[in-house]
């Protein structure tokens, strides 16, 4: 098998590389020349032989839109897009029928894994029809870990399924994250405890809280003890707000996940308009004394 892959970024570089050791040939392009097989689509088209497969790894929203539209004007019927980024589940309707229109067929793929899928292997969830990704399977085995299939790989359902047990993967992912630094929070500040690194690495084995997540932890302490040189302001990419936005369109609580979505807005103001507000009102009801700003 030999696939076209377009964006040879943080992931889809090491995805090259992971796809090529595992048997499956790729040619690869990137506006970045430094890391593109190729110059252009078109010439990633002439180098993948037909009924061709082409993997998207771009950043979501506008950028792999553009990029599954162009795809959708130069493909031909029979050839098979594959959407890995991470595009909001309610673009790959959209996408998909773009592309039915023309006979060619689309499957998203919610990855995980980060840039420790190159040696870990990616975590997938597909979505779209059986035939489709049956036709992709190769791909899918060499991206994964290795051992059984299910244990890092599903079929969630029909078209957005797999993007949409992404968003929710990262939902959760961000209520996990912010449940640790809390507890990091907590430890750090307590004046009994000399032993904060300590205690996260010894919960790496055998505590109920042992994860990857809390490995990484125990690694971002290791280069970087007290996290000196880390500002306290955190970026999010969307599948949090998604997630939140999901949970209420169809009334289902989610209070952890929202929470730690609105600490990371929290995390970007170097001034709060809100708790000023707050201290104000303490004060014109029950006459409490305001700290007066700097
Ligand atoms: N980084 C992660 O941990 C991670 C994990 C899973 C999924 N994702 C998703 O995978 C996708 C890619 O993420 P990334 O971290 O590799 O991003 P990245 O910014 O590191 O890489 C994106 C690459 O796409 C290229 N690119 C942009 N526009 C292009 C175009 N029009 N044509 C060709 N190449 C183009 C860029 O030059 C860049 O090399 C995103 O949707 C992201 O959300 C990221
Ligand atoms: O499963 C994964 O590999 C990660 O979740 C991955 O998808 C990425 O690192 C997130 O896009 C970061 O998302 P935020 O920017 O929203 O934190």
């Amino acid at each position: 098998m030999h696939i076209g892959l377009i964006g040879l970024g943080k992931m889809g570089f090491n995805m090259r590389e992971r796809l090529r050791k595992g048997g499956v040939g790729v040619t690869g392009y990137d506006r970045n020349s430094e890391v593109t097989d190729v110059a252009s689509i078109d010439r990633l088209l002439d180098k993948v032989p037909a009924p061709r497969i082409i993997w998207v790894m771009v950043p979501a929203g506008s950028t792999a839109s553009a990029v599954i539209t162009e795809l959708g004007e130069k493909l031909e019927p029979g050839d098979l897009v594959i959407d890995g980024g991470n595009s909001r589940f309610t673009e790959d309707q959209k996408h998909s029928e773009l592309l039915t229109a023309k006979g060619i067929r689309f499957v998203d793929c919610g990855v995980s894994g980060g840039v420790w899928g190159l040696q870990n292997g990616y975590g997938l969830m597909v979505g779209g029809e059986a035939a489709d990704i049956e036709r992709a399977l190769p791909i899918f085995d060499a991206l994964r870990p290795d051992g059984e299939r299910a244990d890092s790989f599903v079929h969630v359902g029909g078209v957005g399924a797999g993007h949409y047990a992404k968003m929710v993967h990262n939902g959760i992912e961000y209520g996990l994250m912010q449940a640790y630094a809390e507890g990091y929070q907590l430890l750090a500040s307590k004046d009994i405890i000399t032993e904060v690194f300590g205690t996260f690495r010894a919960w790496q084995k055998g505590t109920v809280v042992r994860s990857w997540l809390l490995d990484l932890m125990v690694r971002a302490l290791e280069e970087d003890p007290g996290l000196q040189n880390i500002d306290d302001y955190v970026e999010d990419s969307g599948e949090g707000r998604w997630t939140v936005e999901e949970a209420i369109a169809n009334a289902i609580p989610a209070p952890a996940i929202t929470a730690s979505l609105f600490a990371r807005f929290a995390s970007r103001e170097d001034s709060s308009p809100a708790m000023k507000m707050v201290s104000a009102l303490r004060h014109q009801f029950g006459g409490h004394a305001i700290r007066p700003a700097e």
